[in-house]
């Protein structure tokens, strides 16, 4: 099923949810046990059972499947088939209803306090963290002391102390969000506190507090029967899980299954709840769904019968030769690139040139074996490294390859630079990665490096932190650390996308100064052909996962061959384009779009 599908589906309502929960087996069991548990809850009142607070004392303690007692009698002669099913609503509907307000209360508290920040975080944290400084089944235990014994004050202390739980959770990702540029929007737009909260907030925070809901509510069970048990829960003659285990228990040895029986039902309960919890948070993650969120491997996943060609190319320093690389969905696979093939030579200068979602980014990471897998997998194809077998290396010699042979650098420094510490330790680990330093030594070079790709004041802005830099800074570090080893190959990832045109120039200049300076190769991967005809001596331009047309840069800006590449190079806007710019590229593109259709 293609992505498109699966996600047309999921948006167009249930089955696709449904579909997604049952491609997780274990959630799907525990859906279908549960199941029949509820329905045999719901159903119990017209179900042809005893009455289950009946005593009949010269029936005690039957074994189970005695005549008209399938599961046997206890101490008193009561049903305990009849029990179970009576107890087990009761005890379903209370971990529900405790998990219910728990969930309303907690995630209001944590909206608030994340969402209005200041004192109001302060004072309702405060209160959270008072509940929270008590061992939780103590304070029930309190809290039922104090209101009495009885069933709805078990549901009530259940509920109390799971409040901070879900405060907590919720409160956190509301301070995430409220920095959010969505947020920003909304109260640009005039939306009071209240509106933003529920229609900004609220439905990010929802799968969440969902989530933690499924997850939770088998605790609560639990925590029910345990009041139950103490005999602060349910009262007698009333069953629930926790009070026929409790009575149980003195008949333990004597008579095990008047104990096994309801304990049986809890752990049904709580792992079918757990298992099914693990089948929505699937759900509602599509990541978790897709395995980006999954721990990828060291290095991406290859099909056994991929066939290696030979390298046309080698003298080249990396040379890509029939590259397919795609994404296992479900029981297909997505291609994201389809046959590319390219090579750049020592000293030289490639520009990967093509429309956002071509496959420039894949075919990059494909190099180093950075696709994550799950789910990326290389299908078929070579990738030489001075002639040399990459696909084919040990997982050790390819991992030590990364930064030492090929290094990367990639479009947002923010994101890929460690927040907590100082640019200078960042570059002084990429070197130390590679080379036998330490000390002063190791400090040293970092600095140097800082101050070849001319970050002011190197010295003492190896002391920054990277949310102290500008974005040119930023990159500038980004850089250093990818010359910190002096790599064959650099791959850089759109370097300059982030960037203003002027920084954008001086980090080009740089770059290009460094590469010549270093003779390294450089795969320069961009969807602008002004970057590309500053910078780069060839270009490939690539389409939808293949390579389209390939030339030196000037021959394919004087005379694009493909009307692919004559598309891109129209839409770098000219001195003097004026307002006739933007019709002319809708024009362009219409008639390739026709094109595309005839
Ligand atoms: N983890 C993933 N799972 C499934 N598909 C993916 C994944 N990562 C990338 N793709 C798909 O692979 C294709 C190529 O993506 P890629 O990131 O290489 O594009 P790109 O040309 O670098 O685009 P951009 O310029 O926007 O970065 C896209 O269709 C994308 O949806």
């Amino acid at each position: 099923m293609s992505d498109t599908s699966i996600q047309a589906r999921r948006t167009s309502g249930r089955i696709s949810a449904w579909g997604l929960l049952f491609n997780n087996r274990l959630a799907a069991a525990g859906f279908v046990l549960l199941s029949i548990l509820l329905i045999a809850i719901l159903s119990t009142p017209w179900l042809p059972l005893s009455d289950p607070d009946a005593t009949a004392p010269v029936n005690r303690l039957l074994p189970p499947l005695s005549e008209g007692h399938l599961l046997g009698t206890d101490q008193l002669g009561r049903d305990i088939l009849s029990r179970l099913i009576w107890g087990t609503r009761v005890s379903i509907a209370v971990g529900f209803a405790a998990t219910l307000v728990a969930a309303i209360l907690g995630s209001a508290i944590g909206i608030m306090s994340g969402y209005a920040g200041g004192r109001t975080d302060n004072l309702l944290m405060r209160g959270i963290d008072m509940l929270m400084a008590f061992p939780y089944i103590l304070l029930a235990l309190a809290i039922v002391a104090a209101l009495g014994p009885g069933l709805m004050n078990a549901l009530y202390a259940i509920a109390i102390v799971n409040i901070p739980f879900f405060a907590r959770n919720v409160r956190g990702i509301t301070i995430g969000l409220s920095h959010r540029e969505f947020v920003d929007a909304a109260r640009l737009s005039g939306k009071g506190p209240l509106a933003i909260i529920l229609s900004e907030i609220l439905p990010n925070v929802l799968p969440v507090i969902v989530i933690t809901m499924s997850t939770t509510a088998g605790w609560m069970i639990l925590e029910t029967a345990g009041l139950s048990f103490l005999g602060l829960g349910a009262q007698p003659p009333q069953a629930d899980l926790g009070s026929m285990l409790g009575e149980g228990r003195a008949q333990l040895f004597t008579a095990p299954h008047v104990s096994i029986v309801p304990g049986v039902m809890i752990f049904l309960i709580v792992i079918c709840l757990n298992l099914l919890g693990d089948g929505i948070r699937d759900v509602l993650d599509p990541r978790l769904k897709s395995g980006a969120l999954a721990r990828p491997g060291p290095v991406t996943a290859l099909r056994r019968d991929r066939h290696a060609p030979a390298n046309p190319h080698p003298d080249a320093s990396l040379s890509i030769v029939g590259l397919q690389t795609g994404f296992e969905q479900r029981k297909r696979i997505a291609s994201a690139v389809k046959g590319v093939s390219l090579y750049v030579r020592r000293g030289e200068c490639l520009g990967l040139i093509g429309e956002s979602g071509s496959g420039k980014s894949v075919t990059a990471l494909s190099v180093m074996g950075l696709v994550g897998s799950p789910p990326g997998i290389i299908g078929d194809g070579a990738i030489y490294l001075d002639n040399e077998d990459v696909l084919s290396m040990s997982e050790a010699r390819l991992i030590a390859c990364r930064g030492k042979r090929v290094a990367y650098i990639f479009q947002d420094p923010l994101t890929t630079l460690h927040p907590m510490y100082p640019i200078g330790k960042q570059v002084e680990e990429a070197l130390a990665a590679h080379q036998p330093l330490s000390g002063k030594d190791l400090a040293e070079k970092a600095i140097a490096l800082l101050d070849k790709v001319q970050i002011p004041e190197a010295r003492e802005r190896a002391g920054h932190y990277p949310h102290q830099l500008s974005g040119g800074q930023r990159q500038r570090v980004g850089i250093a650390m990818a010359l910190a080893n002096d790599p064959d190959v650099i791959i850089s990832d759109e370097p300059t996308t982030a960037l203003d045109v002027t920084v954008q120039a001086q980090v080009l200049d740089l770059l290009a100064a460094l590469q010549k300076e270093r003779g390294m190769a450089l795969l320069f991967i961009t969807h602008d052909f002004a970057v590309v005809s500053q910078i780069c001596d060839r270009v490939a331009v690539m389409k939808d996962g293949e390579i389209v047309e390939t030339g030196p840069t000037a021959r394919i800006l004087s005379d694009p061959q493909h009307e692919y590449t004559r598309r891109l190079i129209a839409c770098v806007p000219e001195i003097g384009d004026g307002p006739a710019f933007l019709p002319r590229i809708a024009r362009l593109f219409d008639a390739g779009a026709k094109g595309a259709l005839s």
